[in-house]
């Protein structure tokens, strides 16, 4: 059962500038700390227009909107590794440390499985591992450009303002995180969690996304106002906590490289999406609902170690 959160710490990068000021080192402190104590924060005036996001779920909107023999023309590669493309329904399920073939496979016929669907590009320096996988232009123009500039929008904004404010809180030089975050080998996720009859949720026959850490550094992400997205309080085991919409507002989290680096002093905290309750006038159905993740990854590159 989900309790309401307070505690999910609020960091407002207005007054962050290019970082040298006082008040950029307080809130590279308050966000350390959040980080330190949660794993988990909301981001406010980040500096990436709200236009420009919400331009973005548009996009994903007329995407899934698309039929399924269209989002085909862009599959994922079948190596689980290389997230980029469309993955339909079902296809990914998220767990948390399970490797056993059997056992994952009990995963999906069991209570919860994952019912959405996803597209995935990844940033394309020098250090890529892979090619991204694209619709062809012809079957939603525009939205390979568009979708390019959100992704590079939302990495001036770690370089710019996020990794250097964590450096900070961390008594680090600022530019310390940014030189292992070389060229950008960063994923941008456009998630839908479709309808579905709200039997099929509250009966467990299908969830939205299984708890788990992510494995990235960090990952920072809008979501609609649809709610359902919930956090484990820091030690207390299954204990849940909402995360609800707040509009603007980016949740960010870090995840177990960060975890690990740090001698686990910055939390990778589980979490997990619920289908939202019922609602009076849905008319039988769960809500569909539409996330953007933008998951931060290391690269070992040769900008290591520059100041920004
Ligand atoms: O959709 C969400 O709100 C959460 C997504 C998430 O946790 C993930 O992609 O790792
Ligand atoms: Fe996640």
């Amino acid at each position: 059962m989900a309790m309401a959160i307070e505690s999910i710490p609020i960091i407002d990068f207005a007054d962050f500038g290019d970082g040298t000021s006082p008040e950029a080192h307080e809130i590279g402190k308050s966000f350390f700390k959040a980080c330190k104590d949660v794993g988990f924060a909301y981001l406010i005036n980040t500096g990436i227009p709200q236009e420009m996001v919400d331009g973005m779920f548009d996009w994903s909107a007329k995407f899934f909107a698309l039929p399924l023999s269209t989002k085909q023309k862009a599959p994922h590669p079948p190596e689980g590794w290389k997230h980029v493309g469309y993955s339909p329904i079902g296809l990914e399920q998220v767990s948390q440390m399970i490797f056993d073939p059997t056992e994952l496979a009990s995963i999906r016929k069991g209570k919860y499985p994952d019912y959405k669907e996803s597209f995935d590009i990844f940033g394309q320096g020098p250090t890529k591992r892979f090619d991204n996988v694209w619709l062809p232009e012809s079957d939603l123009p525009g939205f390979r450009s568009y979708t390019m500039k959100y992704w590079d929008t939302c990495r001036q904004f770690q370089m710019e303002r996020l990794l250097p404010a964590l450096a900070l809180g961390m008594g680090l030089d600022r530019g310390f995180f940014n030189g292992y975050h070389g060229d950008g080998n960063n994923q941008l996720r456009l998630l839908h969690y479709p309808e579905g009859p709200v039997e099929m949720f509250e009966s467990g026959e299908k969830g939205r996304m299984g708890g788990h850490t992510d494995f990235c550094t960090c990952t920072m992400l809008f979501q609609d106002d649809v709610g359902g997205l919930e956090v484990e309080c820091p030690g207390r085991e299954g204990i849940f906590v909402s995360v609800p919409p707040v509009r603007g507002a980016a949740v960010f989290n870090i995840g177990d490289f960060l975890m690990r680096w740090s001698n686990d002093i910055l939390k990778s905290t589980l979490h997990r999406v619920r289908a939202p309750p019922r609602r009076e006038g849905d008319g039988g159905k769960t809500r569909e609902r539409f996330s953007i993740p933008y998951v931060c990854h290391f690269v070992h590159s040769p900008t290591r170690g520059r100041k920004c």
